[in-house]
């Protein structure tokens, strides 16, 4: 039996918590300030970031935005710099984030010293810390004098919190000093085009003649795919449009109109391996004639929100009408001859977080997906680790209890470490204790799912985390208590991440790629 938690996937902040509310008032970097305290208050990046810069006018959202996100990259580093450079231990947050904003200005952004210096003290004022205003301008002033000597000591090392690090080092030993390095980075921005209104090449030209460079990204997937002829190992390729700069999406065109979509490169392997699998299962019930299969074929992708991977596989499922997913080929009753009838998809989205699910229906809305002639689509506010698709898919069934999907997709809430790069919130946001509890959530929505697989059914499993035991060590006890699971072979013609025992996970070490994601695709044999 394996060991299953009730608990959802939380994140606390277990530090002396700050006071302050998020008041969008005063200076650039007192509201950026008060967005860090926020922050370190428990609430995520995302929800603070928007308010921050719409509070702003348009000439300070550029450097609110790189003090805001530069910090936190640097957070820790900073925090340990902060800790050698301040004679007496500093209690109060409010004040140690002040001076951590001053550092980033100076050594990060290159603020002239004086308005680094000057400003940072008027804001310490503003956040009504002024008692510390003389602390804070001599710890600045100390820095200056040499930035050079200071920065060097803060890029030493890494910028994570010491649980976050010592992990790493335990599960990526050769690999950690170049990955706690670009975990201290900016993340490239990555597009998929919407390919059934517009090809990727086709959408590579317009963004070329918005004057937006971008250069297109291939990655290779190999998998050793049973029932492939003479099993060779099937290529699914996935193509990415990586810009050299990243910019708002109102800049990109045709974008409103759902042209095309922002998705890390290495998110953008989801749909096409999970789609391929599901082609491989409807060829080789096809190959058995097994009746059962023919009308209907019922997919699900399992926390789905915002919807990204399955806009994806909506994308890949409605430019390819001729695909076999939808026409069934049937031998007549005499055996001489063949028929061929349509088939229904019925597609099923579930997520948790009703406000998540409303995030779906946008982002399906602007890609018209919404609605497809071949694809019954439902979208449903569930938890998967208690959710029944059964009933869902055929009422009339006489056996209730018999798996439905032909093919699972799991993008699993996770520690989201392999997005730090993205939403460096997650350093500071996340504790030691949630890894215990969003493993065992894993294995809990994992447990439940796997039962509603049809026999020859694929679960494609994914996280954007780079911690072993959300990824493959979670896959190897999975396999360990699921004797009717294979694991398929990624082979070494895959383009991407690094072969584990079971499944490859990606790490965001290369500046230019994507992030921390691990793919693992399993089968149900019996
Ligand atoms: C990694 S995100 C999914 C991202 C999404 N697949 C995409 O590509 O846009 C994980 C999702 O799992 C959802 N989630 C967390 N716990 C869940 C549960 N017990 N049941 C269903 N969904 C859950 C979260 O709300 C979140 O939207």
């Amino acid at each position: 039996m394996r060991h299953h938690a009730s608990a959802s996937n939380t994140t606390r902040n277990n530090k002396n918590k700050p006071s302050s509310n998020l008041k969008m008032v005063g200076s650039v970097r007192a509201r950026v300030i008060r967005t860090l305290l926020a922050i370190q208050n428990g609430q995520s990046l995302s929800s603070v970031l928007d308010p921050l810069l719409n509070s702003l006018h348009e000439g300070d959202k550029g450097f609110a935005h790189a003090l805001l996100l530069t910090t936190l990259r640097q957070w820790f580093a900073l925090e340990r710099l902060l800790n050698t450079l301040a004679v007496n231990n500093i209690d109060e947050i409010e004040v140690r984030t002040t001076i951590q904003v001053g550092l980033t200005q100076l050594l990060y952004l290159q603020v002239a010293d004086h308005a680094a210096i000057h400003e940072t003290v008027e804001a310490v004022k503003e956040i009504e810390f002024a008692h510390a205003s003389g602390l804070v301008n001599a710890i600045l002033r100390k820095v200056v004098k040499n930035t050079h000597k200071y920065r060097k000591k803060c890029d030493k090392n890494h910028s994570l919190p010491n649980w976050l690090a010592y992990q790493l080092k335990q599960d990526w030993s050769e690999e950690y000093a170049a990955l706690t390095q670009g975990l201290r980075q900016p993340a490239p921005m990555f597009l998929r085009a919407n390919t059934t209104i517009n090809t990727i090449d086709a959408y590579q030209q317009s963004l070329v003649e918005a004057d937006v460079s971008a250069d297109m990204v291939e990655l290779v997937s190999a998998l050793q795919l049973p029932n492939a002829t003479d099993n060779a190992a099937t290529s699914v390729h996935t193509q990415a449009l990586r810009l050299e700069q990243s910019t708002a999406v109102a800049g990109l065109p045709s974008f409103a109109e759902g042209a095309a979509s922002v998705q890390d490169m290495h998110a953008q392997l989801a749909a096409p391996l999970i789609h391929q699998a599901l082609i491989n299962k409807v060829n080789a019930d096809a190959l058995k004639n097994d009746a059962e299969n023919t009308n209907e074929l019922h997919i699900l992708d399992a926390c789905a929100a915002p919807g990204g991977k399955l806009a994806h596989w909506l994308e890949l499922l409605n430019t390819d009408k001729q695909s076999p997913l939808f026409h069934v080929k049937q031998q007549d009753t005499d055996e001489t001859s063949d028929s061929t009838s349509s088939r229904t998809v019925k597609l099923t989205a579930i997520d948790n977080e009703a406000p998540r699910i409303t995030r779906i229906h946008e982002n399906l809305e602007r890609l018209h997906l919404a609605q497809s002639e071949h694809i019954n689509l439902n979208i449903v506010c569930a938890d998967a680790t208690r959710w029944q698709g059964i009933g869902e898919s055929k009422p009339q069934q006489a056996d209730k209890n018999a798996p439905v999907f032909d093919a699972i997709l799991l993008d699993s809430p996770c520690t989201a470490t392999g997005v730090i790069r993205r939403h460096p919130d997650i350093s500071l946001l996340r504790a030691e204790e949630d890894v215990e509890q969003t493993v065992s959530l894993q294995a809990e929505i994992l447990d439940n799912l796997w039962a509603q697989l049809k026999v020859d059914g694929y679960l494609l499993y994914v996280t954007c985390s780079i911690l072993k035991q959300e990824n493959v060590e979670q896959m190897q006890d999975f396999l360990r208590h699921h004797t009717n699971a294979t694991a398929i072979e990624f082979t070494e013609a895959c383009n991407w991440g690094i072969a584990q025992d079971v499944g490859r996970q990606c790490l965001p070490i290369d500046s230019a790629s994507g992030d921390g994601f691990y793919y693992a695709l399993l089968k149900k044999t019996v």
